[in-house]
């Protein structure tokens, strides 16, 4: 569906895509993972094909967005980062307006409404107004209007950021019934979460490079343990990474906790007991794509 080959995107000077190369397979569900200003959203409205790349190879649909940009567009579904919904015209309108914009008949896109209420979960809301939804409700009426042209590949930008637990989960129920339908999906974010939920591929991304690329579990396996022991100390009583060196395959400290990486993260606490030492928490859960990025890249996604 998206082939890019040294993909580039610079503004002036500065170099937000620095060369990367994608393959996004039909069906699948597609991610790009890093924190803010790692060159997501760049990427992609070069995909979207309303920003021409700098250098390097893009296929989209196996056309070029710089000379089939039009074609490209009436066949993806787009949801950007920030809603950009009419907040003047109803839940229905909204709809209903976008699908005249891609050349629905009257009766077509009074169908389609309907069925996209229904889809989005808002068909008792139709005739309310946008302002006073609340962010669930805008984002999926957002994705729903995204789908008015049966788009083959749907690209949503950080789909989840801003919402409650609930509401995401609510967001990504219907993320799952677009990709049981056939729809292909990416997804930029910087939940590593939402990846790890949503995703059967992705490529982490951090200054413009991507810096590691599989399913999730493919990258926890390869660049994480098992599980992770977090370790909180009283102020004062902090210890150096080299103090649990023999209990774990790595030690990293965190300027809040410390985390011991360990294939059992019970056995290495019961060593940290056996040592007379009492943190104040101590936590022992599996690795996750956070654990990931912070083995690559030394930071934490989200600060
Ligand atoms: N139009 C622009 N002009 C100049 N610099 C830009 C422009 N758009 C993005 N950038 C810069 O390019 C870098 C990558 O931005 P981009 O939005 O692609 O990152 P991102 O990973 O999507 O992060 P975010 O989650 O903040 O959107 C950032 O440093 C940003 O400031």
């Amino acid at each position: 569906m998206v082939q890019a080959k040294a993909l580039t995107k610079r503004f002036g000077e500065f170099e937000a895509v620095r060369g990367i190369d994608v393959e996004v397979r039909r069906g699948e569900a597609f991610g790009f993972l890093g924190p803010n200003g790692a060159g997501k959203s760049s990427t992609m409205r070069m995909i979207a094909s309303v920003s021409p790349r700098t250098d390097g190879d893009l296929k989209v649909l196996g056309l070029d967005p710089d000379t089939d940009g039009p074609r490209i567009r009436a066949r993806l579904g787009v949801v950007p980062q920030q809603d950009n919904l009419d907040n003047e015209l109803t839940v229905r309108q909204n709809l209903q307006v976008y699908g005249r914009y891609f050349g629905l008949s009257r009766a077509e896109t009074r169908r389609k409404a309907v069925e996209l209420l229904e889809f989005a979960q808002l068909t008792d809301r139709a005739e309310a107004e946008v302002e006073p939804l609340s962010g669930g409700m805008k984002r999926r009426l957002t994705i729903a209007r995204s789908l008015v042209n049966d788009p083959e590949l749907l690209l949503l930008d950080e789909p989840t950021t801003g919402l409650d637990p609930q509401a995401r989960h609510l967001l990504w129920d219907r993320l799952f019934r677009l990709k049981a339908q056939g729809v292909t999906l990416i997804v930029t974010t910087h939940y590593m979460d939402e990846a790890e939920q949503l995703c059967d591929r992705l490529v982490v991304m951090d200054g413009g490079r991507i810096v590691a690329e599989g399913s999730p579990a493919q990258l926890i396996s390869r660049y994480s343990t098992r599980e992770v022991l977090e370790l909180r100390f009283p102020p004062g009583q902090e210890f150096p990474p080299e103090h649990f060196a023999d209990l774990a395959e790595r030690v990293e400290p965190l300027p809040d906790r410390i985390l011991l990486y360990t294939a059992t993260g019970e056995a290495a606490l019961e060593q940290v007991h056996a040592r007379g030492l009492r943190p104040l928490s101590s936590l022992v859960r599996r690795s996750t794509l956070e654990d990931v990025f912070l083995r690559l890249t030394g930071r934490t996604l989200v600060d």
